[in-house]
């Protein structure tokens, strides 16, 4: 199954547009797990089997990992979902982004290592620097388009040509670009005006949308701007203010209860 496939089954199982982010912050975890050589991915885990009914993929963000030496962590944690919650798509949040003969090494760690389902790419290195991850057909390539953080209109903004570069990257993903059915964009929640103008740029594809919650982003602009005529298309992010609902042993249930408020909050405007 393609992981355009496993995101469109995921929506219809779990009635649901939500993606829970796995960004763990060790000094933010509940007192029992700190100190504890396993406690990112005891943190994960628990936070992913608690929400697994409630969403429509998981995307763990390497950094959380990688910072902390804690990549088997992220190896096993990514097992775990595969394992326990077939079926729900992992998005590896890399951003990944480098000459093709590079970027062939890190679709091999997103998709050979990791085993994730998509990858994060920043398309600003161009085509050939995307090419190695749509190597794998069966894998998603998510790249960065209109991102959620106030800096992002720095470059995103420049008029090229007469359109902004972020319409550019929706316009070359769409047109050029997405041969294979592939590409998902990355458009952020905090900038309802420009997930309208890249979903009339790209047609049904599908949009990873970050910047609800801890960022601010309206739920309602973000899914009125960015649904398709079915009600889908969109993974809505949710990081910190699921991870971080609860601070005591109850962290997961907690969770749980911010999750099905949001996926709620969603669904009442698709
Ligand atoms: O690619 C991303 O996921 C991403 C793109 C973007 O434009 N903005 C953005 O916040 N993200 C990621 O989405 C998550 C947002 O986390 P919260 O703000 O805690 O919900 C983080 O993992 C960010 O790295």
């Amino acid at each position: 199954m393609t992981f355009t496939q496993m995101l469109a089954a995921a929506w219809q199982k779990n009635n649901s547009l939500l993606c829970v982010g796995l960004d763990p912050d060790p000094a933010k975890f509940p007192a029992h797990l700190k100190g504890r050589d396993d406690a990112i991915f005891e943190f994960c885990a628990a936070i992913v089997d608690a929400t697994a009914d409630l969403v429509c993929s998981f995307k763990p963000q390497i950094a959380y990992f990688a910072a902390r030496r804690a990549e088997d962590q992220l190896e096993a944690l990514i097992a775990h979902i595969h394992e326990k919650h077939p079926g729900i798509p992992v998005i590896l949040d890399a951003k990944r982004g480098d000459i093709g003969s590079t970027a062939e090494q890190y679709a091999v760690e997103a998709f050979g290592r990791f085993q994730a389902d998509a990858v994060t790419v920043n398309p600003y290195m161009g085509r050939d620097s995307v090419d190695p991850y749509l190597a794998y057909p069966d894998k998603g390539v998510i790249l960065l388009c209109r991102t959620s953080n106030a800096g992002g209109s720095d470059l995103q903004f420049l008029d090229v040509g007469g359109e902004k570069l972020y319409e550019r990257v929706a316009g070359l993903s769409a047109r050029t670009w997405n041969s294979t059915g592939q590409i998902s964009l990355v458009v952020g929640a905090t900038f309802p005006a420009e997930i309208a103008r890249v979903r009339e740029i790209v047609g049904d594809m599908p949009l990873l949308v970050p910047g609800i919650g801890a960022q601010g982003g309206d739920i309602e602009a973000t899914v009125r701007a960015g649904r398709t005529a079915d009600g889908t298309g969109l993974m809505i992010n949710s990081s910190r203010a699921i991870l971080y609902a609860g601070q005591d042993e109850n962290f997961a249930a907690a969770a749980r209860q911010a999750a099905l408020e949001t996926r709620d909050a969603i669904n009442r405007y698709r």
